[in-house]
């Protein structure tokens, strides 16, 4: 009888996405507990192996199948060219990956840059971002690969132009670049092996990332209020199947309860204040499944 190897769920090990995915790990309740200086690390319930890897690498390990399934950017998955079932978007690492060059050279688009050199830890997506300009003059834009501090290129000299991530842009106005063409956007994804044998595992991880994910996104307010005001309150608190109406023993008196959209609930709060509910509170929900 041959057995299963054991599962593998990859998360980045430092980076811009290490702290989120750790945040979602716990909040899907995948509790483990990590060695120092180890980059593996065993589930406590469940037949789960952590790996903590690069998050450029992540895509290459599941779409080749040595680990199961895993997080990272999509602009990751796009350049390491595998495939991979693509579970879940995470709502976090928003960021776009943007064609960069030096403010003073006022170019307007990569038309300008052809030819040209480009320094990017994105090779592949930059070069096929260049195939058509490329293509339509017959010369070719050197794409050269660099590890890091991309937005440094420039300025010593290596490179007319970059491919880097932009967020913010405060790392790309500091290095006197600005975006002259966009070549994609990004964010957090859930992925797998589309051969992966744990499919059940894989289901069970994805309900309970999506769990958390839908419960960061939605909190749960609790008021009191009088029946007079009780119809227009539960207007501004539809829920999200209803709201839950409670009468009280203060006679003509109702607690309701409902889940609003976390954006919203400041605002909820003070239409709820205006239209004469008291008691109003707050609540942060941990994990649901909708
Ligand atoms: N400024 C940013 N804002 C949001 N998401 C980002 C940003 N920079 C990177 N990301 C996302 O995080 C992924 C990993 O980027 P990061 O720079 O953290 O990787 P790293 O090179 O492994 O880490 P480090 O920069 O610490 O060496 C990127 O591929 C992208 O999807
Ligand atoms: O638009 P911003 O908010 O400034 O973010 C963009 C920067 O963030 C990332 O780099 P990171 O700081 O992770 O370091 P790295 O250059 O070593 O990758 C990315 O490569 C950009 O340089």
């Amino acid at each position: 009888m041959s057995t299963l190897p054991p599962f593998r769920l990859a998360i980045p090990k430092k980076g811009r996405l290490y702290d989120k995915c750790s945040k979602v790990l716990e909040g899907a309740g995948l509790e483990y507990r990590r060695e120092a200086r180890l980059d593996v690390a065993v589930c406590k319930d469940l037949p789960i192996t952590l790996v903590f890897l690069p998050a450029s690498d992540i895509s290459n390990y599941v779409g080749l199948g040595d680990v199961d399934m895993g997080i990272t950017g999509q602009d990751c998955v796009a350049e390491s060219g595998v495939t991979v079932e693509e579970e879940m978007m995470l709502g976090f690492g928003k960021c776009k990956l943007c064609l960069q060059a030096p403010v003073e050279k006022g170019w307007k688009g990569k038309e300008d840059v052809q030819g040209g050199r480009i320094c990017t830890s994105f090779p592949l997506l930059a070069s096929k971002f260049f195939s058509d300009v490329d293509a339509s003059t017959g010369s070719s834009t050197l794409v050269r690969y660099v590890s890091g501090s991309v937005e440094a290129a420039c300025g010593l000299g290596l490179a007319d132009a970059v491919v880097d991530l932009v967020e913010t842009g405060t790392t790309m106005k500091a290095a006197g670049l600005e975006v002259i063409a966009e070549v994609m956007q990004s964010e957090a994804i859930l992925i797998s092996n589309p051969n992966s044998k744990h499919k059940d595992i894989i289901n069970l991880i994805k309900k309970r990332i999506e769990g958390y994910i839908t419960a960061t996104k939605f909190m749960m307010i609790s008021y009191n209020v009088s029946s007079a005001s009780l119809p227009f309150c539960t207007t501004i608190t539809p829920g999200k199947t209803s709201p839950t109406v409670t009468k009280l023993s203060e006679e003509g008196m109702y607690a309701v309860s409902a889940l609003v959209k976390r954006s919203d609930a400041s605002v909820k709060m003070d239409e709820l204040m205006k239209a004469g509910a008291k008691d109003i509170l707050l609540f942060t929900i941990s994990n649901s499944r909708m």
